[in-house]
């Protein structure tokens, strides 16, 4: 079976982190949700990438606050795309989670998306304009809820503008 992969580096990311599971459920989307560590659970993580890959993982989510070192751990194991997505859980708010994502060396990219919420549910989204490469079912859903987002800010528009007449 296909499916996304979404690994958090502590129960403590979960709240926010479900914003994206949320998101693939809304899609009928195939996921699963576990926590590892590279710190705290390295063996555990190593093991998990190779097992998800042969059980069907098509795209890896790594969420991660602080010294974020996940989604790129998970890159040196695997070649599918992997979805960094910064948390924040210090005194520097993402900022130190956000800049240990993304500054990858070269070669061995991660896609880092936005800290918090909206990179969660970003990274739900980015996921599935992956999987919908080779899925017409998903690629309409996906166009359709571009069109519905469109459609929202002229309503939201209008709601405005008719209260300040
Ligand atoms: N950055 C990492 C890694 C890692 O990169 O392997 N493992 C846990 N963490 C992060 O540490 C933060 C605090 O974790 P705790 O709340 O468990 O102390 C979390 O945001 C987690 O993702």
């Amino acid at each position: 079976m296909k499916f996304v992969s979404i690994v958090i580096g502590s129960k403590s990311d979960y709240e926010v982190m479900k914003s994206c599971s949320d998101t693939f459920e809304a899609f009928g989307v195939n996921y699963e949700m576990i926590i590892s560590s590279a710190h705290r659970s390295p063996e555990r993580t190593k093991e998990y990438v190779l097992d998800a890959e042969k059980k069907g993982a098509q795209v890896f989510i790594a969420a991660a606050g602080m010294a974020a070192h996940l989604a790129g751990v998970l890159t040196s194991k695997t070649i599918k795309p992997i979805i960094g997505v910064p948390m924040s859980a210090s005194a520097l708010s993402g900022i130190d989670a956000l800049l240990s994502t993304v500054q990858m060396p070269a070669g061995m990219p991660v896609a880092t998306v936005a800290i918090g919420k909206a990179g969660a549910i970003n990274s739900a989204f980015l996921a599935m304009q992956i999987l919908a490469l080779n899925n017409e079912e998903l690629s309409v859903k996906l166009k359709e809820d571009r069109i519905s987002k469109a459609k929202k800010v002229e309503m939201d528009s209008l709601e405005i503008e008719t209260l300040i007449q």
